[in-house]
C-alpha cells in the first residue's frame, strides 16, 4: 500500500532525477517520494518510462511524481503530477483530477502562487531557495525568509523547498517553515550518491511520518 492511500502526507525527503535507474537506485535504499523529471520528450515517448517507473515504486511503496506529462500520467495511472507555470497554460486540471490523481505546482513569486491556488493543488513547490546549477532560472534565489511567508500564505498545503538545497541546508529550510526539500544535483551528482542517498534518508527521518 502506497502512503497516499492511508494517511495524506508527503515523505521530507523527495529526490527529482530523469531516468527510471535513479528512480530505482532511490527507492531500493528506502526513499518514500520521488519525481521522474525528464526533458525532451513527448507524452508517447515518456509512457514507457513512466509505467516502469510507477511499477518499481510500488513495488517498494513509494510514492512516483511524473513531472510535465500529464496525459501520460493519466494514461500510465500515476497517483501524482507536477506542473510548473508553463505546463498550467496547455493542462487539462479537470482531467487530471478526474483520474484522481494529486497535482503539485512551482511556484516563484506571487502572482504564481495565486495561480497555483486557485488550481487547488495538492502541494505548492517554491524555487529556487538557493543558486542552482541545473536550469537557467529568471528568478533570485528565494531565501529562507520566503520560505517562511510562503508557508504562512498557504496554510496546512504542504510546502516543497526546491533549487540549491544540499543536505547542509536542509534543516534551515525546515526550520523555515517547508514540509518537504526536494534536490536534484545533491543526489545526482553527489560523488558518492548511495551514501549521500542514505545520508539524507537518515537525516529527514524524524520529519517524516511513520508508515
Ligand atoms: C518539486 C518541484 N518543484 C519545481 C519544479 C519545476 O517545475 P517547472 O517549473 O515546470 O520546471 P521543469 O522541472 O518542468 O523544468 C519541479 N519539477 N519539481
Ligand atoms: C527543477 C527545478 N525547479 C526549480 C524551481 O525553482 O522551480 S529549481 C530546480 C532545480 C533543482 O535542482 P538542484 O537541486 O540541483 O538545484
Ligand atoms: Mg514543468
Amino acid at each position: 500500500m502506497s502512503v497516499v492511500d492511508h494517511i495524506w502526507r508527503l515523505d521530507p525527503f523527495y529526490p527529482v532525477v530523469d531516468s527510471v535507474d535513479w528512480v530505482e537506485r532511490l527507492v531500493r535504499q528506502g526513499t518514500r517520494l520521488v519525481q521522474l523529471r525528464i526533458k525532451d520528450r513527448d507524452d508517447e515517448t515518456a509512457l514507457p518510462d513512466i509505467r516502469a517507473a510507477l511499477a518499481i515504486c510500488r513495488a517498494h511503496g513509494a510514492d512516483l511524481v511524473v513531472n510535465d506529462y500529464w496525459r501520460a500520467a493519466i494514461t500510465a495511472g500515476a497517483d501524482f503530477l507536477h506542473l510548473g507555470q508553463g505546463d498550467l497554460d496547455t493542462a487539462d486540471l479537470a482531467a487530471i483530477r478526474a483520474a484522481g490523481m494529486k497535482l503539485g505546482i512551482s511556484t516563484h513569486d506571487h502572482g504564481e502562487l495565486a495561480r497555483a491556488l486557485a488550481c487547488e493543488p495538492d502541494y505548492v513547490a517554491l524555487g529556487p531557495i538557493y543558486p542552482t546549477t541545473l536550469k537557467v532560472m529568471p528568478f533570485a534565489p528565494q531565501g529562507l525568509e520566503r520560505i517562511g511567508e510562503w508557508k504562512e500564505l498557504i496554510g496546512d498545503l504542504p510546502l516543497i523547498a526546491i533549487g540549491g538545497i544540499t543536505l547542509e541546508r536542509a534543516a534551515d529550510c525546515l526550520s523555515a517553515g517547508a514540509d518537504v526539500i526536494a534536490m536534484v544535483s545533491d543526489v545526482t551528482r553527489h560523488p558518492d550518491p548511495d551514501a549521500r542517498i542514505k545520508a539524507w534518508l537518515a537525516a529527514t527521518r524524524p520529519a517524516a511520518v511513520k508508515a
